[in-house]
């Protein structure tokens, strides 16, 4: 797809709409977002790859700081069921959480300071595979990130439940810790006549599933939280043949990593209990994990008080609770200080939901709000 004549950074979200890609595979959005780099003025801006992830380096006239902002890039695999006319061009592909979203946003901040001249050095970070297996841990480790690694940085997540103008956000948690969960069951298979000759692998995982939410009903504490959702389950190959093997798809989160090892401990317990009650084999593979979301005090505190103190236009600052939500932007947060946000959208349904349609005038607000806080904080003494 090649860069339109652009009025608007909502016209750019259509554009980025068209073409989602899984994680790593971000190949079309990659192109699409170097044409767009490559259209702007070039004497501040420098733009380096990283698989299929883009750095841009956009130089202060008196760096004495560094700032991020950091857009994810991938798409998930759900049908998309929006009434646009600017839908998915890729079977079976939709951006369902946001990220069209967060990287025009980015683009629209850069496009700012690329005409803008501003004190301090900006690196935007536009990171593939946030929804899995996870972008952000080995970018920090890219060679290409070493020398324009920020002091500070952000990043925001759309939020269908709020109005256009919503910003939320809290010091502390915000995000959950997540691990993904697939289980392997392996059984005899055999004649759906003869159920005592065979070892029904569709009964153990129904068990299975029943049972895992046992974990959070009776070995969490009720006062902490935590989630496992199964949101796959295949097993079997024909309705009269009994199934030799099953397949569990899902994501613990949690608000703590002790409480991820007990809830892993406990799920492991169950598998064990199943093997030894159905006679079958089982493997557990935690896939990938993230840390949780933990918004620096100070910056979050900082930030909140900038939209108080400022008034900023068509701007409602909420202070939120944490969200069991999960993002492998706190890989960053991990060795930067910074902190993420939710970005009202407006919209019935929520996250991940194929008819999920955000209201694209958060788009400016968020450019808007974020170009002038940046600002800001460069005209800060240091
Ligand atoms: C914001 C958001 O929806 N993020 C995803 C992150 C998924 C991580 C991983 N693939 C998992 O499923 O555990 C989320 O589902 O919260």
């Amino acid at each position: 797809m090649s860069v339109q004549a652009i009025s608007s950074f909502a016209a750019i979200r259509r554009q980025l709409h068209q073409i989602p890609e899984p994680g790593f595979q971000e190949f079309k959005t990659q192109r699409f977002l170097l044409d767009y780099f490559a259209s702007l003025p070039q004497e501040r801006i420098e733009v380096r790859t990283w698989r299929t992830g883009i750095l841009v380096n956009v130089r202060g006239t008196n760096p004495q700081r560094r700032y991020g902002y950091r857009a994810d890039m991938d798409g998930l695999p759900i049908a998309e069921d929006t009434g646009y006319d600017f839908r998915s061009t890729h079977p079976g592909f939709m951006h369902a959480c946001g990220h069209d979203l967060h990287m025009s946003i980015g683009l629209g901040v850069l496009t700012h300071f690329a005409a803008n001249p501003i004190r301090d050095d900006l690196t935007f970070i536009f990171q593939p595979a946030e929804e899995g297996p996870g972008g952000a841990k080995p970018m920090l480790e890219a060679e290409e990130l070493r020398d324009w690694m920020p002091d500070e940085i952000f990043a925001l997540h759309i939020a269908p439940e709020y109005p256009v103008g919503t910003i939320a956000t809290k010091p502390g948690i915000l995000f959950a810790n997540t691990s993904e969960l697939f289980i392997d069951l392996k059984g005899k298979g055999g004649h759906a006549a003869f159920p005592h000759n065979a070892n029904d692998m569709v009964i153990a995982a129904c068990q299975l599933v029943g049972q895992l939410q046992t974990v959070i009903s009776r070995n969490v504490n009720p006062l902490d939280s935590a989630v496992i959702t199964i949101g796959k389950i295949e097993g079997g190959t024909k309705q009269n043949i009994i199934a030799e093997n099953a397949r569990l798809e899902g994501t613990i989160r949690t608000l703590s990593a002790e409480t991820m090892s007990l809830v892993k401990s406990r799920i492991e317990a169950l598998v064990q209990g199943i093997e030894a009650g159905f006679g079958c084999r089982a493997s557990i593979d935690y896939g990938s994990n993230y840390r949780q979301v933990f918004n620096e005090a100070k910056l979050t505190g900082e930030f909140m008080d900038w939209i108080r103190g400022t008034q900023q236009d068509r701007v409602q600052l909420i202070e939120c609770t944490e969200a069991m939500t999960g993002e492998d932007f706190g890989y960053f947060l991990e060795d930067i200080p910074g902190f993420m946000f939710w970005l009202g959208v407006n919209t019935p349904y929520g996250l991940h939901h194929a008819k999920l349609e955000p209201d694209e005038a958060a788009i400016d607000v968020a450019i808007g709000l974020l170009s002038r806080f940046l600002t800001w904080k460069s005209e800060q003494p240091v």
